[in-house]
């Protein structure tokens, strides 16, 4: 069983680098993107993420909506452990695993067995639990004699089937991604989607990302719409989206 809850979350970023003398004593949205404020020392803050409240449970399978800037990779962060909230809680229970990065972790030096342990091991997976799996990552990957050679030899089409072969061999409770991943020449596309596929439907709570009406629709049966860092519309996906992209 796995579940996410958050009391009024919120995220802030000290700019050290920026004076905040120009800026008003409390927070101002901009345009697009966060709130641009001052704290009470005048230094700048970024507040990404406002007073969030929610509740996901098995089954969820929600679509973070909302224009650039509007908070859902710092959400997905926050999620994935990367983030802790400056203000509020967020208690989040079971394995939760994370495509938002899949290159994150891999030396280009290293071969690409080595890089199997290396980004498995920021996976989550032990080392014999990887020593398991290293030939069925291998295969996926279709790499052949390249898997022991370094990663600075391959093309970047190859660093992406091993990223995404290692990437996706985990079955987390909770599955957080930044759009759907789509990698590879054609052939590997076709079998990398239904990886993919496999790998949203055996997961409890899944949390993307996207900018696409219908890949929302198709995957999500709820949407939660991010403006200037707060909740603007959590529902279920049909309503949200009709809302955000229009009808
Ligand atoms: N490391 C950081 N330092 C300062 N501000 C940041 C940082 N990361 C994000 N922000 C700010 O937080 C806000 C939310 O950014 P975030 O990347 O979460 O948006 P997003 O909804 O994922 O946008 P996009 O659709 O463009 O990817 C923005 O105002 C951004 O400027």
């Amino acid at each position: 069983m796995a579940s996410i809850e958050f009391k009024d979350v919120a995220v802030d970023f000290p700019i050290y680098n920026a004076s905040g003398r120009s800026l008003k004593k409390r927070l101002i949205s901009a345009a697009t993107g966060g709130q641009i404020g001052a704290d009470p020392l005048g230094r700048v803050v970024v507040r990404a993420l406002e007073g969030l409240s929610f509740t996901l449970r098995d089954g969820d399978r929600v679509g973070l909506l909302g224009h650039n800037g509007a908070g859902k990779s710092t959400l997905l962060r926050l999620l994935s452990g990367v983030y802790m909230p400056s203000h509020g809680s967020a208690r989040i229970e079971g394995e939760i695993g994370s495509l938002i990065d899949i290159s994150l972790g891999i030396d280009t030096e290293a071969t690409g067995r080595e890089n199997i342990y290396l980004r498995g091991a920021l996976l989550g997976m032990s080392k014999a639990e990887l020593k398991d799996r290293m030939d069925e990552i291998v295969a996926f990957s279709e790499l052949g004699d390249f898997i022991d050679m370094p990663l600075r030899t391959y093309s970047s089409g190859m660093h992406l089937r091993l990223a995404f072969a290692v990437s996706t061999t985990v079955r987390p409770e909770i599955l957080l991604m930044d759009e759907w991943l789509s990698v590879g020449d054609q052939g590997f596309k076709h079998k990398a989607e239904a990886r993919m596929r496999e790998l949203v439907q055996a997961t409890n709570i899944l949390v993307i990302a996207s900018h696409t009406r219908e890949l929302v629709l198709e995957t999500c049966n709820r949407a939660i719409w991010l403006e200037h860092g707060k909740i603007r519309m959590d529902g279920p996906a049909e309503d949200v989206a009709a809302a955000y992209f229009g009808n």
